[in-house]
């Protein structure tokens, strides 16, 4: 039985791509609690973006993958969930943006998910508008996501997660193309979250970029080799160096 208190449960997860590739996850198994923040961080080729895909329900639509272990949601187990259900438990802005935007719009991306929901007009453009505000989307928002740079794409991929106000957030390295205002206003959007109780996990390589996280878990060759109090990790200069994550 899960802890009601628990956004995310990962227990035994391995993962391979393919039945014949290699595992690029092993033996990982953790619990993070409602509103926790929780940065994940590691060498590239780690498997941060793997697991975020697995703690989004998302890996097991992944075609020729193989998966053992369980990844629960809010009390669900992800597995047999169609995406729709998901995307109520659950919004990631991936690495790529341009696997995530197809609308002729920002305001139309934005728009897109609040209304597959079927909410009413008023509520869907409220939705938008404050999502626009909060990270300063409005100069941008009739234009087409597919000519923005690359840190604007980002802003528009989370702008359109928040507009469906899922639990858990999951951000795959958001701030690295973003100028300093751009990561001052997702820093201050996901304090701002994290104060009304969302559940936020954020691959990031700069550590002191999101030093307000609860916990940071350092990934090595699939495997945790480290999940415990930013405070602790930050001071830990040994494994900072060893593990050349500075
Ligand atoms: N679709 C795929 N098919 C086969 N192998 C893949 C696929 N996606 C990723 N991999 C492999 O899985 C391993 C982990 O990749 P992943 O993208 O999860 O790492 P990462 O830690 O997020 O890296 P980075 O910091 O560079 O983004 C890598 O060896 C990568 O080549």
């Amino acid at each position: 039985m899960e802890s009601c208190n628990e956004a995310v449960v990962v227990q035994d997860l391995t993962y391979q791509y393919h039945a014949s590739g290699p595992f690029i996850l092993r033996d990982i198994d953790f619990r993070i609690d409602r509103g926790e923040v929780v940065v994940i961080t590691g060498l590239s080729g780690c498997g941060k973006s793997t697991l975020c895909l697995c703690i989004s329900g998302l890996i097991h639509h992944h075609r020729n993958g193989v998966i053992s272990g369980k990844i629960i949601l809010n009390g669900k187990d992800t597995r047999g969930m169609r995406g729709p259900d998901l995307a109520l438990e659950v919004g990631m802005v991936f690495q790529d943006p341009d696997t995530q935007l197809f609308s002729p719009t920002v305001e139309d991306e934005i728009a897109f998910a609040p209304e597959n929901l079927c909410l009413p007009p008023e509520q869907i453009q409220e939705r938008v508008n404050n999502v626009i505000d909060t990270l300063g989307l409005a100069a941008l928002r009739h234009a087409n996501p597919y000519y923005l740079s690359g840190g604007e794409k980002h802003l528009v991929a989370l702008a359109a997660v928040l507009a469906l106000d899922p639990p858990v957030l999951i951000l795959d390295e958001v701030l690295s193309q973003l100028d300093s205002l751009g990561k001052k206003r997702v820093i201050t959007t996901l304090e701002i979250l994290r104060d009304k109780g969302k559940t936020i996990i954020a691959v990031e390589h700069n550590l002191e970029a999101l030093a307000f996280a609860d916990r940071f878990m350092v990934l090595e060759a699939g495997k945790i080799i480290r999940f415990d109090r930013t405070e602790k990790i930050l001071a830990d200069q040994d494994l900072l160096m060893t593990r050349r994550l500075i």
